[in-house]
């Protein structure tokens, strides 16, 4: 059996998300600070002599050829036009639609992770590229560092917030990002502000209120978290985070909230998991 290659995908939050206004497209203008956080996915990776792309552990509801991670893999193909396939393993950990990014990690961990198998020696540059077709949050899960992004998250400038301790509710709902964007009531109007210093104070999320509005789940999960610290949607939802000073404070929270939240404890990291991996097979 060939060599197997194992790597993280971490999850993301967006410690504040500011909506600018929307595009010809449809897409909308975005200021969001991205952080990594200790915890997500693991992929490992075999290289096939015949080309073929396999995930061998599927996602149920997700059809094969739909898998980001697969769909990333055809398209490292394409562009190296290398002759090697691979066989792929996902252990999922992350929840999916919940706005800390899985999806969008496991595509990155894939580019980073075959091209390393692969020998095919692509530059960041051209991962981070082929990254933003298939997501607009890909780019900074290839880049590795916390970052202040903008545009549609592709602009990234890298930036080194505070590292806390996250608790993480996970409501058991699943939000529609496209449903969220073409709100009615969405806040498209904010002012843009400078990337320097850290925007920490500066840190709502313009999704917020209509995601609370449309799903009262995601409102009392923010109402139960905010009784110990201020609590935050991240991205589209709907997942929700707040931060403490220590494991052992946000462990504690956790515990108290386990009766009726589902969710989970991480570090926030400025240098992704996935980075930190690979600078150590270097
Ligand atoms: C909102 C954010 C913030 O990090 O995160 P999530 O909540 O999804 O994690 C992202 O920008 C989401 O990125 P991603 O999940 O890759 O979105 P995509 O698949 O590119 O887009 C899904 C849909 O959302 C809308 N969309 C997305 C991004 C954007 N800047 N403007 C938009 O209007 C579009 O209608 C698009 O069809
Ligand atoms: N490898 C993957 N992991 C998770 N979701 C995936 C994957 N490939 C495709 N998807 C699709 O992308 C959608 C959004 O996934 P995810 O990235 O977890 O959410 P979010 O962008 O809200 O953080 C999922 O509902 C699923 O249909």
């Amino acid at each position: 059996m060939n060599a197997t290659l194992t790597l993280p995908a971490p999850a993301k939050l967006n410690l504040m998300l500011h909506i600018l206004g929307r595009r010809a497209d449809g897409y909308h203008e975005l200021q969001t600070l991205f952080q990594f956080l200790d915890h997500g996915d693991e992929l490992s990776f075999a290289a096939r002599e015949d080309g073929e792309i396999r995930l061998v552990t599927e996602i149920p509801g997700v059809p094969h050829d739909s898998n980001l991670i697969v769909r990333a893999a055809h398209k490292l193909q394409q562009l190296t036009g290398t002759s090697l396939g691979a066989d792929i393993w996902l252990n999922k950990v992350l929840p999916m639609g919940g706005g800390i990014g899985g999806g969008s990690s496991d595509a990155a961990t894939t580019l980073l992770g075959l091209d390393h198998l692969w020998n095919t020696g692509c530059s960041e540059d051209q991962l981070a590229e082929i990254g933003l077709g298939l997501g607009a949050d890909v780019p900074v899960f290839v880049r590795g560092h916390a970052a202040f992004a903008e545009g549609v998250g592709e602009k990234l400038t890298p930036v080194d917030p505070h590292e806390p301790w996250y608790v993480v509710l996970v409501p058991q709902v699943a939000v529609s990002t496209a449903e969220i964007f073409s709100h009615p009531l969405l806040t498209r109007n904010s002012k843009p502000i400078k990337v320097r210093p850290v925007p920490e104070g500066n840190s709502r999320n313009d999704c917020q209120a209509v995601v609370e509005q449309s799903y009262p789940e995601v409102r009392n999960a923010l109402n139960l978290l905010g009784k110990f610290t201020e609590a935050r949607l991240t991205g589209t939802g709907s997942c929700v985070f707040g931060a403490f000073p220590d494991k052992a404070e946000a462990d504690k929270v956790l515990a108290l909230l386990a009766e009726t939240q589902t969710g989970f404890v991480a570090k926030g990291s400025n240098v992704s998991m996935l980075h930190r991996k690979l600078r150590s097979l270097r």
